[in-house]
């Protein structure tokens, strides 16, 4: 389809929304706004949210390719549909973060699902997405919906979707869920009845802090409390949780950063508010530089993500999603040792160096593709089969980590708690966190990691992805930056793994090179993994991707 017939298909929903919203003044208000704008148009319209990474992510606003009530109602008639043609009694539980309309899209989706005769549970109060994965086998749910658009800026939100064993929809079940979501309209056929919807009650919570504050590495009082944490929850869900736990494990010595504490639906003060990016700490910094502290310790809205950040040679220090989850790996080896036949689960496009630590502690490494689900899906499997204990921990590069298969999603709580005792531990050996890192690459090689995005609004912005991914797949096939590639692999291809539009370049010297759209926002991932400086790599990867932005 040409980007004309796009166009028209666009401003032909654009005026059916508009007709079909009468009586609604809100959404009669924002299409007239949108209507002087032909691009906004476009976007608005040109699509229908699907499932990506995580669930359904989006721009909030009126539209098929935005996050609005039509379309949360619609997508959760299509869920309701799929679950009463599975289950004979099926039941939901939904939370929600702290962003702007994910309390009342929490309660749209709540009503529709009640409105179909599905027994639904709902999380009276903001609450992390890793304790609506544990509240699904906790209450015997069928399904979990969080709405929640993650780390993303606060002009988005989402819809995760988890299966009854706690991760999020993979496989065939997304693809069947759609197609009953795009079987139904917008504006009919959508069942709602707001009353008999059950508030999940706190014990939930209180099982999950309690797990959580059982897989301590138990280290002295003393020790524990002689490290300084600076918490942020980035005007997030973790709060509480987090607090309970640092109660739970005997742990006083932290402050959290004041305006960064309850929700703000704004994030005025981390206008990113993803543990990634050393922007979101920047608060963190500032009340540390003013009450003193070893390290910022910080959850992203829905607090599945942490990050980490320390003052190290006088230089304020981010770990990346790989460093942390390296030394995550290292300290759990060192104080509960792996057990034979135990393994570590990670994503493609995680560091091999945590692979290299891994197997000399003894584990198995199992790669699967990027999303949690994935590792999700492993450690479902092993419960299956009783085996559970053989994983021993998972984490992925995008500051995703689970350090035991209490669930089956990545959880920032526990990864709070794990980061603490880490870095108490290397403080009380006179250490900070990268100088256990260095010892590491020291000992089994340097491995410098990178993520770089590059972000593509909008229709043309997922054309010109397309085409740069084309030109990687179809033209890239000798050298980068002068480097010669010596493999190639291309996961649209059979490797064993699902197939996935991810291109990976092992370059000489023991460098790597990943690259693949994003499947939470509109932007390409770069990743690299260097042995070696590889600057002229990078150069020549920007010089291709500038190139295609101009076009
Ligand atoms: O947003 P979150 O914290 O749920 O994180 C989500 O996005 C990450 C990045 O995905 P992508 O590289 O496709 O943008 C995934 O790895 C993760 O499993 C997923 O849950
Ligand atoms: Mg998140």
């Amino acid at each position: 389809m040409d980007i004309n017939e796009i166009k028209a298909i666009a401003t032909t929903e654009y005026e059916r929304w508009l007709l079909n919203t009468m009586g609604d003044d809100e959404a009669q208000k924002q299409l007239e706004a949108l209507g002087g704008n032909q691009e906004e148009v476009l976007d608005s319209f040109y699509t229908h949210l699907s499932f990506g990474t995580s669930g359904m992510r989006g721009l909030m606003g009126l539209g098929t390719n935005r996050i609005n009530g039509y379309v949360v109602r619609r997508a959760t008639q299509g869920v309701a549909n799929y679950l009463n043609k599975r289950y004979s009694a099926p039941s939901v539980v939904i939370s929600y973060d702290s962003r702007k309309n994910s309390e009342f899209y929490a309660k749209e989706t709540a009503a529709v699902l009640h409105g179909n005769g599905i027994k639904t549970y709902l999380f009276p109060e903001i609450t992390p997405v890793s304790v609506l994965s544990y509240s699904i086998s906790y209450l015997k749910c069928h399904m979990g919906i969080m709405v929640t658009a993650s780390h993303n800026s606060k002009d988005y939100n989402g819809y995760k979707v988890y299966n009854k064993y706690g991760y999020q929809i993979v496989g065939h079940e997304p693809d069947l869920i759609l197609d009953e979501i795009e079987s139904l309209d917008y504006f009919d056929g959508i069942n709602y009845d707001p009353s008999g919807v059950i508030t999940v009650n706190n014990k939930v919570g209180k099982s999950f802090v309690k797990q959580i504050v059982s897989m301590t590495t138990k280290l002295e009082h003393d020790t524990l409390n002689d490290l300084k944490v600076i918490y942020t929850p980035l005007n997030g869900a973790g709060r509480k949780y987090v607090k309970d736990v640092f109660k739970g494990i005997g742990f006083e010595n932290y402050d959290i950063v004041k305006v960064q504490e309850y929700p703000d639906e704004k994030f005025s003060t981390c206008p990113a508010p993803n543990p990634e990016r050393i922007l979101a700490y920047d608060q963190a910094f500032k009340y540390l530089d003013s009450e003193g502290g070893d390290i910022i310790i910080a959850t992203d809205p829905d607090s599945d993500r942490i990050g980490t950040a320390i003052y190290h040679d006088g230089m304020r220090t981010l770990l990346t999603g790989n460093q942390l989850g390296i030394l995550i790996l290292d300290y759990l080896c060192h104080m509960r040792p792996p057990e034979a036949g135990q393994i570590m689960v990670n994503s493609i496009v995680s560091s091999p160096l945590a692979g290299k630590i891994a197997r000399d502690n003894g584990l198995r490494v199992v790669n699967t593709l990027t999303g949690f689900k994935y590792i999700g899906e492993i450690i479902s499997d092993l419960k299956s089969e009783n085996d559970e204990n053989k994983y021993y921990y998972g984490f992925e590069e995008s500051n995703g980590y689970l350090i035991s298969p209490f669930i089956c999603d990545k959880d920032g709580v526990s990864g709070v708690m794990i980061t603490l005792e880490m870095a108490a531990y290397h403080k009380s050996h006179g250490k900070d966190m990268i100088d256990r890192l260095n010892e590491l690459y020291d000992k089994y090689g340097v491995c410098v990691d990178k993520t770089r995005n590059y972000f593509f609004n909008g229709a043309e912005g997922a054309d010109k992805m397309n085409r740069i991914m084309a030109y990687f797949r179809d033209e890239v096939n000798d050298s980068i930056g002068g480097l010669k590639i010596v493999d190639k692999i291309d996961y649209n291809e059979n490797t064993g793994l699902p197939k996935a539009d991810v291109i990976q370049f092992d370059l000489e010297k023991g460098s790597t090179l990943i690259i693949r759209p994003s499947g939470t926002e509109s932007k390409l991932k770069i990743y690299s993994f260097e042995a070696t400086d590889i600057t002229p790599v990078e150069k020549d990867i920007i010089s291709i991707i500038e190139k295609f932005k101009g076009l």
